[in-house]
């Protein structure tokens, strides 16, 4: 952003706006009227043009803005006839697309106000001090398109006539009217009498679904951050000119000042990727802290009424500080038993207890859950299903009886001294009171005498949210094992980790797998056939041609030759496979050639050709597996093993994105200390991207910058395979594996989430590195092990094998590498092989990471809030 001074003015060229052209339909201009509002104006030097540079200047306080205005600028009409570099502005609240004014330079300040519309002429002049007379409710004021109406409604001013608009205040009443809750409900509170009306206040302009409410580019699926008070939302290039420095957290320029959307509370302090991308890490804590927990942003004590008296500010704070508060608490009527700690909303059932004997609201009223029973507990009529429960508790209650019930359950008649009994001790009745939904008593979900101060100290953000669902991204160059891992996971954590359907499915491409396998083995007998007759041609000719009648006659003379029957089956198979038509003929072809396959397996030449197959570079080394087992996969009533599905390709979607949905499960050995059962309530959803069609600076991967963690996997097995590259030169796989990852941790959708490696297929790796040396990959030349002498002393429990010592070299080479391109640390998980337990372990340390990513973020928050509190350092 450059920033430029004109006029004694800093203006900040932002932007180059090449939006639709703009209309006289463009929000009008809004002027300086709360003093806390900052000022933005835009300016163009191409007034005419559809492209418009639009500056920004700096926001500054209203006040500010008036000394600047009596200094520099006259409003008025422009006498600029040649329209070469005017300045086009918009003075107000927004600083989002608005220019509608132009004002000129001019020595003195002028008390109008000239509002020209840039195509058509349409003039308005409104003196300044009118403007601090108007109706700011009335819809006929000039001001109102963008002026929101529920600013206007939360806001009454003070002397209208003094021409000062900073003595605002907030009217105290208040209704509950139409405030969405986070599950969708809105709320049923309503009151009567002078309101204040919180409703949603609407965005400046309506834009295109989905599109930036700025440059009204993008569509739904471009990454956008959310105005908490207008749900304007904002695309990266646009956000921080539409929210500036965002004193009170995420709110348009517009919008500071003004209440949340109460229905965005359950976000207030969670950042957002795009923002952590965009600032650094002390200011998106700043702003997240100042979301959370600045004043204008807090839940407003008259939004909670209590026994029908709405709550003042340390009464909230009580209710919010105590052991058990109410969960999730929104604005609302509600009732309160402060001898039980029963909480209900206003007419209902009750819905949890919280802590008992806090002094908040008015006494309860015996119609505060509407009951009519006739069966009171602590003064409250009781519901029909709370009376259900009590009865089927075993509590006599013939006789309309007034229980007087204790926090602990324990309840007496009125008027006697002993204990009848305890509601909730049996095991039976809390089952009951499940099924029914009524509240148990809970453990306090905070130790009782660790009560926080203030309703803004409250809570800190719960980063890893049991409601959010935590996206890892997993990809890795082609036939890295992404999809194994996919399946691994299916496997682990889903009851039932394939439908039938899908396991019909599978079957099917087991069985295509397995044709296209043998396809492959009956190519090569061609060629090796061919050879072979080639090889015996020139034997012939250098031997005469004694042997010529017998050369024809390949089916006799070439150990690879096959008898017709099988040839006829081969030039089938070979056939479709090349028009590609293999699936599409699939199964039905494969009944019919199902009997050959076996004829086929137990074939000379065929096993000859098989025994060769290392040569085969097509041919995956997992063939082998099924091959093995041709003839069982290939009959029809063959049903997929989990390790024939681990084991198959092309299982998973083949568009390139597939992912999965779990939870860890709860271990036995699961204790509430370490936190592990509660980590069974988070949810985690695995996505894989596949490599192919991945280009350079592969756009649609900002798609994925709300994941937690990219999982990048490398197949250890690949360092001595080679593929042809686009080029048609040969390439090295873990050299192409390497220049993926580097493409992927650089990519700016990336640069702040954390990167895990796994690197995959060890079990293979550590089979080959005994014969095949790691400096095959030119990356791995400096790979010089220090083995121990006798190598076969595993019995030494810190012996490492040839395997885990090249592993520990992989990782170290990947470590660097990554922390030479991003400056951070790599984590690293090895995957053992297809047996899904060691998948499990890498993603439970996925996890892990995640954890300690919210735990350094919240200690950067308390070492922020260490900070702001202490005072000025004396020196
Ligand atoms: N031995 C062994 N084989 C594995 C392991 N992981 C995957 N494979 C096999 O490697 C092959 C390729 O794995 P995939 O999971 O299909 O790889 P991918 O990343 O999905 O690659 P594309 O499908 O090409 O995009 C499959 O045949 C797997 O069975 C492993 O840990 N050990
Ligand atoms: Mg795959």
């Amino acid at each position: 952003m450059s920033v430029e001074v004109r006029d004694g003015v800093e203006y900040s060229f932002a932007m180059e706006y090449d939006g639709p052209p703009i209309t006289r339909e463009l929000p009008r201009a809004v002027p300086i009227n709360v003093d806390r509002i900052p000022v933005a104006a835009v300016v163009s030097p191409l007034p005419f043009s559809d492209k418009l540079l639009l500056p920004i200047i700096q926001p500054i306080s209203a006040a500010e803005f008036g000394k600047k205005l009596s200094k520099d600028f006259k409003f008025g009409s422009s006498t600029d006839q040649d329209n070469s570099s005017e300045l086009m502005g918009v003075v107000g609240s927004s600083g989002a697309l608005g220019a509608s004014c132009r004002f000129e330079k001019s020595t003195e300040l002028s008390g109008s106000f000239h509002n020209d519309w840039m195509r058509n002429g349409f003039n308005e002049s409104i003196d300044l001090n009118e403007y601090n007379r108007l109706d700011w409710a009335s819809n006929d004021s000039v001001l109102s398109v963008d002026y929101p109406s529920s600013r206007v409604s939360s806001r009454k001013f003070g002397d209208a006539n003094n021409g000062s608009c900073s003595d605002l205040k907030r009217a105290q009443l208040v209704t509950f009217c139409d405030i969405k809750s986070d599950d969708g409900n809105v709320n049923e509170f309503s009151n009567s009498g002078p309101e204040v009306v919180r409703e949603k206040k609407e965005p400046a302009i309506k834009v295109k679904k989905g599109a930036c409410y700025r440059c009204l580019k993008g569509n739904r699926f471009t990454e956008k951050e959310i105005c908490i008070v207008c749900d304007a939302k904002y695309c990266i290039n646009c956000v921080l000119r539409a929210m500036g420095s965002m004193p009170e957290g995420r709110k348009c320029v517009g919008c500071i000042g003004l209440p949340i959307y109460e229905a965005k509370r359950g976000n207030l302090g969670k950042c957002s990727r795009m923002l952590k991308r965009l600032l650094n890490d002390l200011e998106v804590r700043q702003i997240m802290r100042a979301e959370k927990f600045g004043d204008v942003n807090q839940l407003p004590p008259e939004y909670i009424s209590v026994n029908g008296r709405p709550l003042y500010h340390e009464e909230l704070v009580a209710l919010q500080s105590c052991s058990n508060p109410p969960k999730k608490l929104k604005p609302g009527k509600y009732w309160y038993d402060k001898e039980s700690g029963l909480w209900g909303k206003e007419g209902k059932k009750p819905s949890e207890i919280i802590s008992p004997h806090l002094n908040v609201g008015g006494p309860i009223k015996a119609d505060a859950s509407n009951g009519n029973t006739q069966v009171y507990i602590n003064g409250r009529e009781i519901t029909n299903v709370e009376l259900r429960m009590l009865k089927l508790a075993g509590v006599q209650c013939a006789g309309n009886p007034h229980f007087w019930v204790n926090e602990d359950g324990s309840y007496q008649e009125e008027g006697q001294k002993n204990t009848k009994g305890y509601i909730w001790r049996k095991a039976g009745t809390k089952l009951l009171c499940a099924v029914l939904s009524l509240p148990v008593p809970s453990k306090p979900s905070r130790p009782s005498g660790e009560q926080l101060t203030t309703v803004s100290s409250r809570t800190f953000p719960d980063h890893l949210g049991h409601e959010a669902v935590h996206k890892l991204l997993l990809i890795g160059y082609i036939g890295s094992g992404t999809s194994t891992i996919l399946k691994q996971a299916k496997i682990l954590y889903k009851d039932v980790p394939f439908s039938e359907e899908e396991q019909d499915q599978i079957k099917l491409v087991i069985q295509s797998n397995v044709y296209s396998y043998i396809g492959t083995l009956l190519d090569a007998r061609e060629r090796f056939e061919e050879e072979c007759l080639h090889e015996l041609r020139e034997n012939q000719s250098c031997v005469g041609s004694t042997i010529s009648g017998h050369v024809d006659d390949k089916y006799e003379n070439t150990p690879y030759a096959i008898c017709p029957r099988l040839k006829a089956f081969s030039d089938w198979l070979l056939k479709t496979m090349a028009s590609g038509t293999l699936e599409a003929i699939f199964p039905a072809a494969s009944r019919e050639y199902a009997p050959l396959v076996e004829e086929l397996w137990n074939n000379a030449a065929f096993q000859l050709t098989y025994k060769r197959r290392s040569e085969l570079e097509t041919l995956p080394s997992i063939a082998s597996y099924f091959l093995e087992r041709a003839v069982e996969i290939l009959k029809p009533d063959y049903k997929p093993s989990y390790v024939d599905i681990l084991y198959a390709e092309r299982v998973t979607s083949s568009n390139g994105l597939s992912c999965v949905d779990f939870s860890f499960p709860e271990s036995s050995n699961d204790d509430a200390e370490t936190g592990d059962q509660s980590d069974s309530l988070l949810r985690f959803q695995l996505i894989r991207l596949q490599a192919k069609g991945f280009g350079e600076n592969c756009k649609w991967l900002q798609m994925f910058e709300d994941v937690r963690i990219v999982i990048f996997c490398v197949s250890l097995n690949d360092y001595d395979l080679f593929e042809m590259d686009g080029d048609g030169n040969s390439a090295n796989k873990m050299v192409s594996s390497k220049k993926f990852f580097e493409s992927m941790v650089t990519h700016p959708t990336f640069d702040q989430i954390d990167f895990l490696l796994l690197l995959n297929k060890f079990d293979l790796f550590e089979e080959k590195i005994e014969r095949v040396p790691l400096s095959k990959c030119a990356w791995f030349d400096d790979f010089q092990p220090v083995m121990s002498r006798n190598r076969s002393s595993s019995n030494n429990p810190n012996h490492l094998t040839l395997g885990q010592l090249a592993f520990h070299y992989v990782a170290v080479k990947f470590k660097r590498l990554f922390s030479s391109l991003t400056g951070r640390k790599l984590y690293v998980s090895q995957v053992k092989g297809v047996e899904p337990t060691s998948v499990d372990s890498a993603l439970k340390y996925a996890k892990e990471i995640l954890n300690w990513d919210d735990e350094r973020y919240n200690l950067a928050l308390s070492e922020c809030s260490i900070y702001s509190s202490e005072t000025s350092p004396s020196r």
